[in-house]
């Protein structure tokens, strides 16, 4: 792997950070140009890397992922944009266009988008990643490594659908959050000690995915197996449906993948 700079030492960086190190860079060879104090402390202690108060200080290693906030892009970027020669731009900014993000780059052209997510953290992301038909070979390949670090990619051919890939996967991880929230409070409403209720729907979660992982089957052929005619799963499922549940779900993501597309208009308004 090669050396590394992020730009942007949060909570993705730190993931993915912690990927790279788990699959053998070290540490030495990744530097973070993070502005705050107590994220630069952290990722010292945690994983030994070298770490920067501002850009100015940074050697910029041929590979540069940028972590920073959306909304902070466009500054970073031209604070990079002089001091870019051949090198590797992986961004994992949600909604940020590669044509916007080039041109506040100085017309930089060896530009990877990505959209990964928070199971990064533990080596079980799932990364989308879009590269402009000029991009070689050679730098795909580079920032599939990146995020193969902390997870599984798949790559898109067509720079808009990362706007769905945001909504499924990236902002997915909260939807799942949010399910796993719920399922415990209604355990609690029936009955259960909290934690009682939190591992039956956290082990019922991994279990599931697992299940359909590891079996192939299709999620609705698993389903059919769990309902038994007259029994108690299809009624609940009965529940879910008259809830709305389905197409609150479509709604979410269409809501999501809109507001990725909005934040890429914003933005990519900024000259
Ligand atoms: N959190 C998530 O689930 C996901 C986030 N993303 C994207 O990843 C990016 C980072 O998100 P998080 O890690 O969640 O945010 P975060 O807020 O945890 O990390 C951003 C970091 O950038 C630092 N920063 C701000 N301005 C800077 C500058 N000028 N120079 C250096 N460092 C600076 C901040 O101090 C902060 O530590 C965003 O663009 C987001 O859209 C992508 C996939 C999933
Ligand atoms: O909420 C967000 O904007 C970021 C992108 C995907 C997950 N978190």
């Amino acid at each position: 792997m090669h050396k590394v700079s992020f730009i942007g030492g949060g909570n993705m960086a730190a993931a993915i950070i912690g990927g790279l190190i788990a699959s053998g860079t070290q540490p030495t060879d990744i530097e973070v140009v993070e502005v705050n104090a107590d994220a630069r402390a952290q990722l010292s202690a945690r994983f030994g890397v070298v770490t920067h108060t501002d850009l100015s200080q940074a050697r910029l290693h041929p590979l540069l992922v940028l972590a920073v906030k959306p909304q902070s892009l466009p500054e970073v970027a031209a604070a990079l944009a002089t001091r870019l020669a051949g090198h590797l731009v992986v961004s994992i900014a949600a909604g940020i266009r590669v044509a916007d993000l080039a041109r506040w780059l100085g017309g930089h052209a060896r530009i990877v988008r990505t959209m990964p997510n928070t199971p990064a953290l533990v080596r079980a992301g799932i990364s989308g990643l879009y590269a402009s038909p000029g991009v070689d070979a050679d730098a795909r390949s580079q920032a599939e490594a990146i995020l193969r670090a902390v997870g599984g990619v798949v790559w898109v051919d067509d720079e808009t659908r990362l706007d769905a890939v945001t909504a499924v996967s990236g902002s997915g991880p909260a939807y799942v959050f949010y399910f796993i929230e719920s399922l415990e409070a209604a355990g609690v409403a029936q009955g259960l000690p909290a934690e009682t209720a939190r591992q039956l729907a956290l082990q019922t979660f991994f279990g599931a995915a697992k299940l359909a992982l590891e079996s192939g089957e299709e999620p609705a052929v698993l389903r059919q197996r769990v309902t038994s005619k007259g029994g108690t799963t299809e009624r609940g499922l009965a529940a879910l449906d008259a809830a709305g549940v389905r197409a609150g779900i479509g709604q979410a993501v269409e809501a999501a993948s809109r507001r990725s597309a909005e934040l890429g208009d914003e933005l990519g308004r900024l000259a």
